[in-house]
C-alpha cells in the first residue's frame, strides 16, 4: 500500500439497509420496470437514498471521515453487484449487453429477472438467512474485466457530500463459492478453479477505488464460516489466505477491512490476523474467539498491526444489545492488547431501519427492541466508551441494564402455566403409534393411489387483497370480511371439485402471510408496521417479534377449515405453518434457547389440531418450509438443531389420533440432504418441491427405502407457464419408476397464491388428468 493507512474509527457498522426506510427503493425500481420512469430517474432516487443513508449514518453518530460508513447500497442484490463489476456476464446474455444502447442497469435487471429470451440467474438462500442472492454462473470462458463505475461513482458522491465512505463488496473466495458452473461447463469445472483470474480484477477495482479516494474497502468472506459449501473450511481458509496475499500486495489499494460474519470463525481468526488485511472482523455474537487465545497472547500476536472489528452488535435481531456485556468483551480485547473496535455481526440488511418508525407497538416492547438505526447507537456508545473510559457510557451501560430487567420481569414473557407444560412433555407426547398401524387407521379415508391435491393456498387476487385491506383500515366489519372470505372459500371448494382434485383445501384467502396470520393469533408475538426487511430484490417482508412465552388464546383456522368441510363430501385438509417456520421467519426471542420457544409454538399448533379434528377435519398438514434454512451452517451444530426442530414438529402433530393423517410439505431443491430428518418428523406424507430438478429427489428417495407417502411436485408455481398434461405425466412415471404407487402423491411443488387463477385452473386440470393417465396404464400393466 502506498498512503499510510488511517485506522478504522471506534465504531463501525458492516451495512444498512437500503430498501429506503418507506420501501422507496422497490416503488422506484418497479417504476422503472413498468417503463414509468427512465434510467436516470431511478438513478437520482438511488443517489438520494444514499445521500440519506449516510447522513443518517452520521447523524447516529459514525465518524465521517476515516472509513465507518459502509457504501452497501445496491439495486438489487449485492452479489449480482459483484458479478457486475467483474464484468462476468455469462454467455447466456451476452446479447443482451451487445444490445443497441444496453446500459449497465439494464445488462444488470435482465441478469436479475430475465426476459423473453432469457431465464433470469438462479436465486437462493444468502446463508442461513432469509436473504436470496442471484447465483452467478460461471464456466471456463467467462468473461472477467473490472468495471469499477458503479463503486467509483459512490465513492465520489460520498466524497462530495463529506463522507469518507467505505465500499463494500462481497469477496473473491466466496463470490466463486457461492457461484455455480453454467450448463456449459465442462465435466468437472468448478468456479473456485478460476480464483487468481478474479483475484487479478478485484486487484484492479482496488485500486480504481484507491484512485477514487476511498481508504478503506471492505470485503465480505462469510464463506469462511460455513461447512455448507463444496470447500471444506481448511480449504475454504487456504482459498482465502492466498486471495488476500495477492490482494494485500497489490500496488495501488485502499486499506482492507475482510469480514467473517454469520457465524463462528474462532478456528481461523488468528490465520486471518495474519493476513495483509488491515482490519478483520468477527461475529461474537454467532461466534466466540479462538479458545485461550487472549490469555495466551497468540491472537495479539496474530492481530498486531491488524485492528479487529468486533461484532458486538446482533445484527440478526431485533433487540437491544447487553451494552454492559459488549463493552466488557471489546475492553478485554484492547487490554489483551489488540486494536478491537466495535463492530456489528454482519450486515445490517437484515433488519428493518428505525424502531421510531413503529406507532402502533407496545411501548414497553418497543423500549426492548433496537432496528438498525438504534443498533448504530448502541455501536456509537460503546466505541465513546473506549475513547473516553466507562465512565464517560455508564449512564447507557445502566439504562441497558433497566431495559433487559425490565424485559425480564415483565407480564407475558414468562407465564408459569406455559412454562408447566412444556417443562411435563415427555417423549410419548413426541410419538404416534407406529406408522403401519396408521396407514392401517387411514384407510378409512379411502385415499386413491396418485391421490391428487394442492399445497394449500390458492391465488391472492386483488380483490381479496383489497378486502383484507379494507377490513384492516376498518372500512368493513368484521361480518362483512367474513362473509367475503366464505364466498370465497366456497368458490375454492366447488373449482377444486369440478378440476377434480381428491383431497381438497380450503384456499388460505385469510391469510396475508403464513407465520404473520399465525403470529397475530398467538400471544407472544407483535406485529409491526414498517418493518420492513429485504428478502430479494424488490420483494420485502415483515417478520413479526415473537417477545414472550407463546399460546394460542382461541382457535386459528378451525373456523375456516370446517366451513370448507361443511361445503364438501370430498376431504378438506387443515392447514398450518409449522414451529419452525414460524420461528424462522420471525424475530425471534434470544433471553432463552430456540429449542424452548420451539415447543411453546408446538403446543399451541398441538391444541389448534385437536380442534381441527373435533370439528371433523381429518387431514391435517404442518408446513415446515423453513426446515432446511435454519439447518447450522456449522456442521458441529446440525445435530442439535435437527433434534429439537424435528422434536418440536413431532410436538405438534403426536396428538394426533392415528386415523387422522398429518401432512407436511417442505419446498427447497436440496431435500436429498436431510432426508433422514424428514423422516424423522414422522408425517404420513409430505409434499416437496421437486418439477424443476425434473424429480432428482426421487433417486435418494428410493435408495434411502423411504415408506411414507410422498408428493414430489409436478408443476412448477415458480412461473405463469402451464405444464401440458403429457408433461406432467412424464414427471409422475419418473416418480413411480422409483417410489411405490401406493406411496406416491401428486401435486405442485408449493401453494398458488402468488400465481392467477387462469393459469392455475388450466395447470390444476391437467395435473388430474396426468394423474388419471398413470393410473389407468398402471392399471393396464398390472392387469387388474
Ligand atoms: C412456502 S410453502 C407454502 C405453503 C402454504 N400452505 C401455501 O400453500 O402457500
Ligand atoms: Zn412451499
Amino acid at each position: 500500500m502506498t498512503a499510510a493507512t488511517t485506522p478504522l474509527p471506534n465504531a463501525t457498522i458492516l451495512g444498512y439497509p437500503r430498501i429506503g426506510r418507506r420501501r422507496e427503493l422497490k416503488r422506484a425500481v418497479e417504476s422503472y420496470w413498468k417503463g414509468a420512469t427512465s434510467e436516470a430517474e431511478l438513478r437520482a432516487t438511488a443517489a438520494e437514498l444514499r445521500t440519506a443513508t449516510r447522513a443518517r449514518l452520521v447523524e447516529l453518530g459514525l465518524p465521517a471521515l476515516g472509513g465507518a460508513v459502509p457504501e452497501s447500497f445496491s439495486f438489487y442484490d449485492q452479489v449480482l453487484d459483484a458479478t457486475l463489476a467483474l464484468g462476468a456476464i455469462p454467455h447466456r446474455f451476452a446479447d443482451v449487453a451487445a444490445r443497441e444502447g444496453a446500459s449497465d442497469l439494464d445488462v444488470y435487471f435482465a441478469l436479475a429477472r430475465g426476459d423473453e429470451n432469457h431465464q433470469p440467474l438462479e436465486m437462493t438462500k444468502w446463508f442461513d438467512t432469509n436473504y436470496h442472492y442471484s447465483v452467478p454462473e460461471i464456466d471456463e470462458r467467462t468473461p472477467f474485466a473490472a468495471n469499477a463505475a458503479a463503486l467509483v461513482e459512490q465513492v465520489a458522491e460520498a466524497r462530495a457530500q463529506g463522507v469518507d465512505s467505505r465500499p463494500v463488496l462481497v469477496g473473491p473466495v466466496t463470490y466463486l463459492l457461492l457461484a455455480k458452473a453454467s450448463d456449459e461447463a465442462g465435466g468437472g469445472f468448478k468456479p473456485i478453479d478460476r480464483l487468481d483470474e478474479v483475484v487479478a480484477v478485484y486487484a484492479e477495482l482496488l485500486s480504481a477505488l484507491a484512485a477514487a479516494g476511498a481508504a478503506w474497502v471492505q470485503l465480505d468472506e462469510p464463506a469462511l464460516i460455513s461447512d455448507s459449501l463444496p470447500t471444506t473450511r481448511d480449504e475454504t481458509l487456504a482459498l482465502v489466505e492466498r486471495a488476500y496475499r495477492e490482494l494485500g500486495s497489490a500496488a495501488e489499494r485502499p486499506a482492507i477491512l475482510l469480514t467473517a460474519p454469520y457465524g463462528d470463525s474462532s478456528r481461523v481468526l488468528a490465520r486471518l490476523g495474519a493476513l495483509p488485511a488491515e482490519a478483520v472482523q468477527a461475529d461474537l455474537v454467532r461466534g466466540a474467539l479462538p479458545e485461550g487465545s487472549l490469555a495466551d497472547g497468540s491472537l495479539a500476536r496474530a492481530f498486531e498491526g491488524t485492528q479487529l472489528v468486533a461484532g458486538v452488535v446482533d445484527g440478526r435481531n431485533i433487540w437491544r444489545t447487553d451494552l454492559r456485556t459488549a463493552f466488557a468483551r471489546v475492553e478485554e480485547l484492547q487490554r489483551a492488547g489488540i486494536a478491537a473496535v466495535v463492530g456489528t455481526s454482519n450486515n445490517l440488511q437484515h433488519v428493518p431501519h428505525d424502531v421510531a418508525d413503529e406507532s402502533k407497538l407496545d411501548a414497553r416492547l418497543k423500549s426492548w427492541l433496537a432496528f438498525a438505526d438504534q443498533k448504530v447507537e448502541q455501536a456509537v456508545v460503546l466505541a465513546r466508551g473506549l475513547a473516553e473510559g466507562a465512565a464517560a457510557i455508564e449512564d447507557e451501560l445502566a439504562a441497558s441494564e433497566r431495559v433487559l430487567a425490565d424485559r425480564a420481569a415483565a407480564p407475558g414473557v414468562r407465564v408459569d402455566a406455559i412454562r408447566a407444560r412444556t417443562a411435563a412433555v415427555g417423549g410419548a407426547d413426541r410419538s404416534r403409534v407406529s406408522e403401519g398401524e396408521r396407514r392401517e387407521a387411514q384407510r378409512s379415508l379411502g385415499i386413491p393411489q396418485l391421490a391428487t391435491t394442492t399445497i394449500g393456498s390458492f391465488p391472492q387476487t386483488g380483490e381479496i387483497r383489497r378486502a383484507r385491506a379494507a377490513f384492516t383500515r376498518g372500512e368493513i366489519d368484521r361480518q362483512a370480511y367474513d362473509g367475503f372470505l366464505r364466498e370465497e372459500i366456497e368458490r375454492v371448494i366447488r373449482l377444486q371439485e369440478e378440476i377434480g382434485l381428491d383431497i381438497l383445501v380450503h384456499g388460505e384467502a385469510e391469510r396475508n402471510d403464513m407465520v404473520q396470520y399465525f403470529a397475530e393469533h398467538l400471544d407472544g408475538f407483535a406485529v409491526t408496521e414498517h418493518g420492513w426487511v429485504q428478502s430479494y430484490g424488490t420483494r420485502a417482508t415483515r417478520p413479526s417479534i415473537l417477545w414472550g412465552d407463546v399460546s394460542r388464546p382461541a382457535p386459528i383456522t378451525v373456523e375456516w377449515s370446517a366451513y370448507a368441510q361443511s361445503l364438501t363430501d370430498r376431504i378438506v385438509k387443515g392447514m398450518l405453518t409449522g414451529p419452525v417456520t414460524i420461528l424462522a421467519w420471525s424475530f425471534v426471542r434470544d433471553d432463552q434457547p430456540l429449542a424452548d420457544t420451539a415447543a411453546q409454538v408446538a403446543l399451541a399448533l398441538r391444541d389448534e389440531i385437536d380442534d381441527l379434528v373435533d370439528a371433523g377435519i381429518r387431514i391435517v398438514q404442518v408446513d415446515e418450509p423453513a426446515l432446511r434454512e435454519l439447518l447450522p451452517l456449522d456442521a458441529d451444530r446440525q445435530a442439535a438443531y435437527l433434534d429439537w426442530s424435528v422434536g418440536a414438529f413431532r410436538l405438534a402433530t403426536g396428538g394426533a389420533s392415528p386415523e387422522v393423517q398429518i401432512h407436511t410439505h417442505l419446498c427447497y431443491s436440496e431435500f436429498g440432504e436431510i432426508i433422514d430428518a424428514v423422516d424423522g418428523l414422522d408425517a404420513d406424507v409430505t409434499s416437496i418441491e421437486a418439477a424443476r430438478s425434473r424429480m432428482d429427489v426421487v433417486e435418494p428417495l428410493g435408495e434411502h427405502g423411504y415408506s411414507r407417502g410422498i408428493g414430489p411436485g409436478v408443476y412448477d408455481i415458480h412461473s405463469p407457464r402451464v405444464p401440458s398434461v403429457e408433461e406432467q405425466a412424464e414427471l409422475i412415471r419418473i416418480a413411480a419408476s422409483r417410489i411405490p404407487g401406493e406411496q406416491l402423491w401428486v401435486n405442485p411443488d408449493c401453494g398458488l397464491k402468488t400465481r392467477g387463477y387462469e393459469e392455475t385452473v388450466a395447470s390444476l386440470t391437467n395435473l388430474v388428468r396426468a394423474a388419471r393417465t398413470v393410473r389407468e396404464s398402471a392399471l393396464a400393466t398390472s392387469g387388474r
